[in-house]
């Protein structure tokens, strides 16, 4: 087994089963011996979780300017990346994310319309040249994920997020971006139509997994 720890993230419109799927990846990884850092973004340490709250909360009756909500996007990634991501690659740790940048050019850039070389800037500066090396991309039309979405917030009686409150144009434009940004890097990405049963998306999940280690090692 390689000595070096991989950055897996997971991606994907709303309710298309991230968080369900972020802990079968985890159990996965941790089955095979690695040592395994889960966390999602916006958030993943304490102070990038309070930039994720000024991104989310709903109830601040301001609205955030398109470029202040980009930089805040990349404050977070900044300190999630120092604090957290880094150092746990650093010492061979795998780090499995739920969202990281393609978030980033899929709803601030295909929802929001900025322009994806400005965001580009943004990742080289943070980034500087680090990118997953593998990224899920859950697949799912934004009707059919409404739907799951729906029966989510109904079960944790929770309000809807500024994300959330977006039409389905937003999420058609979000779905559009992922899937071109998939199409550009197919070597690392991988695809999986998460409209299937949970069980066959895990199998496909287990599939690309496998492969990928076996690659690696
Ligand atoms: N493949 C699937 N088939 C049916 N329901 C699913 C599937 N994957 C997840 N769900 C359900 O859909 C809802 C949203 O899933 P969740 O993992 O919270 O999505 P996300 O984190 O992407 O918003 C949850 O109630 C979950 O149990
Ligand atoms: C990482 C990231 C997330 N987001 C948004 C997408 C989500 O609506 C929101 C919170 O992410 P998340 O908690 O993963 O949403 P959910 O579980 O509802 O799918 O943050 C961006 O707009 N840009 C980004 O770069």
């Amino acid at each position: 087994m390689s000595k070096r720890g991989r950055f897996i993230t997971l991606e994907g419109g709303e309710g298309v089963g991230k968080s369900t799927n972020m802990a079968f990846v985890e159990a996965w990884l941790t089955a095979q011996g690695m040592e395994v850092v889960r966390t999602r973004e916006p958030g993943g340490t304490p102070r990038a979780e309070a930039i994720r709250e000024l991104l989310l909360d709903p109830a601040l009756q301001e609205p955030l300017s398109v470029d202040a909500e980009l930089l805040l996007v990349f404050a977070a990634r900044a300190q999630h990346l120092a604090e957290k991501i880094l150092p746990a690659l650093a010492r061979g740790a795998w780090v499995v994310c739920d969202r990281f940048t393609d978030a980033t050019f899929a709803y601030q850039g295909g929802g929001r319309g900025i322009n994806p070389a400005r965001i580009a800037q943004l990742e080289q500066f943070v980034q500087q040249g680090l990118a997953p090396d593998l990224t899920l991309l859950l697949d799912m039309s934004p009707e059919a994920a409404k739907e799951r979405l729906e029966g989510r917030l109904r079960e944790l009686n929770t309000q809807r997020d500024r994300f959330e409150q977006e039409q389905t144009d937003f999420f058609m434009a979000v779905r559009r971006a992922y899937l071109d940004r998939a199409a550009a890097s197919p070597e690392r990405f991988a695809v999986i139509d998460a409209a299937q049963p949970l069980e066959v998306v895990q199998a496909a999940l287990s599939h690309v997994l496998e492969e990928r280690v076996a690659q690696w090692q």
